[in-house]
């Protein structure tokens, strides 16, 4: 007997009798119901605070593509490295298109539900689009009030015949659109960066792509549930576009704010990207390689690009003592630089990258001016900006669309780079796969053996 059964109520039971029935939270909806089940209660750490704070001075950026590209670098640079998560106008795509591409996604959902049925599911090997309320409803501590419909657009593509007739045109003319803007986008961040601006879609990045297609209908109880739960997008960038109905947020600190729809706008949650310059010209460290930027701390990423370079270049005269913690990893080292990176899974995903160094008395110098947060690159879980939508209390419903970027490349080897050993200076480390080193970062595997010593020859 499982526990909620034993507290007389089998969640599991009625989880699999809504599941099993097809009809996702429209067809319950439908069902003319005035409250919601059970599992779709949220405990009180994540339903919305009654009472939102208010904080006017954080708002979303919205960045005029049209202008001048130094001042469209400069607005990207700086939007993502501040909230992390920005608006575009003047893409210079038409509305019908962004229109078209909602409008399927919201026919799709209000189909009689027997046309919907036969795409519910959720295995992937299927290669088509998969429907479903949640794709973790069995594994999440409770559901939201959502239904998706999602598929894999690259590098595979879908199989077209299994994606729904209302939606097969306006997906395909999506993925050709979101592919140019994914460019453009990359090459304006790598260059916020001081990066060449080939240097994101050079690591592969535009050529994984997955479409979620969201429907969050009228929730008749939209304070005890949410319509997506607090997370971080998996992938290197993430493209959305939602309608006018509201309810997406963004966290800042201990705040939330609202991403207020602006006709006809692209959001673009930031997402960490590679630091491509370690990762194709530096190499040495397999674990540096895969750092990258995080957007939330205010500290510019392009200073942290220039002192993970100058680490790597050894242009910092540094001599780093030991950093004892027993949370923290040592990621990556240059003992002849004396220099060390520090991870902290205290965060979680979030890492933190500590630097000390000696100043010539032998003093250790405060670390603040060396001090930042980076996140590592992870198997289609990059760590970003969290975000969550609320459970939506209009009639109206909400309807939006994401396609995540992810590299496409995952089985390469990264490791020393030959120009690099010598007889005197032989690898310090073997080579090995990102997708090897993503799975032991994000997996107990690790047991707090550091990823260095395990990749240590
Ligand atoms: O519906 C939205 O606006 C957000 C969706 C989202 O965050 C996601 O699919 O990861
Ligand atoms: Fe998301």
């Amino acid at each position: 007997m499982t526990a909620a059964a034993t507290q007389d109520y089998d969640r599991l039971k009625d989880i699999k009798q809504f599941d099993d029935q097809k009809i996702g939270v429209k067809g319950l909806v439908d069902s003319g119901i005035n409250t919601i089940p059970r599992f779709f209660h949220h405990p009180p750490e994540t339903r919305p605070a009654p009472t939102p704070t208010s904080r006017p001075d954080l708002t979303i950026s919205t960045i005029d593509l049209s202008a001048p590209r130094a001042a469209v670098i400069r607005e990207i640079h700086h939007a993502s490295s501040t909230l992390g998560f920005f608006q575009i106008i003047n893409h210079n795509f038409p509305q019908s298109l962004l229109h078209s591409l909602i409008a399927s996604i919201k026919s799709f959902n209000e189909q009689p539900a027997e046309l919907k049925s036969p795409y519910y599911h959720r295995d992937p090997s299927r290669g088509g689009a998969a429907f479903s309320t949640n794709f973790d409803l069995y594994q999440s501590k409770a559901a939201s009030w959502r239904d998706t419909l999602q598929m894999r657009l690259a590098p595979t593509p879908p199989n077209w015949d299994f994606v729904p007739d209302v939606c097969r045109e306006a997906a395909a003319e999506w993925d050709t659109a979101v592919l140019t803007l994914g460019e453009e986008l990359m090459g304006l961040l790598s260059e916020g960066l001081g990066l060449e601006s080939g240097k994101l879609k050079d690591l592969t990045c535009l050529e994984g792509r997955v479409f979620v297609g969201h429907y969050y209908p009228y929730c008749p109880e939209p304070d005890l549930t949410v319509g997506i739960t607090s997370h971080t997008d998996p992938g290197v960038l993430t493209v959305l576009v939602q309608n006018e109905v509201g309810g997406l947020q963004v966290k800042c600190g201990e705040d939330w704010v609202d991403v207020d729809p602006i006709p006809g706008a692209l959001v673009r949650p930031f997402t960490a990207f590679a630091l491509s310059e370690m990762h194709v010209e530096e190499h040495q460290f397999g674990s540096l390689s895969m750092c990258h930027v995080s957007p939330l701390e205010s500290r510019g990423s392009q200073d942290v690009v220039k002192v993970l370079l100058d680490i790597l270049h050894g242009a910092l005269p540094s001599t780093l003592p030991e950093f004892n913690s027993d949370t923290t990893r040592v990621a990556a080292e240059r003992p002849d630089l004396g220099s060390r990176v520090y991870l902290s899974p205290e965060f979680n995903v979030y890492i933190e990258l500590q630097m000390w160094w000696l100043n010539s008395d032998g003093d250790e110098r405060p670390p603040s001016s060396a001090r930042m947060d980076v996140d590592i690159m992870s198997n289609d879980e990059y760590k970003s900006v969290e975000h969550r939508v609320l459970a939506n209390p209009c009639p109206n419903s909400r309807v939006s669309v994401a396609v995540f970027f992810n590299p496409s490349n995952r089985e390469d080897l990264y490791g020393p780079f030959p120009e690099l050993l010598t007889p005197e200076k032989p690898a310090a480390y073997r080579q090995f796969p990102l997708s090897d080193f993503m799975r032991r970062f994000f997996t107990k595997e690790l047991d707090g053996k550091s990823l260095t010593n395990y990749y240590s020859l």
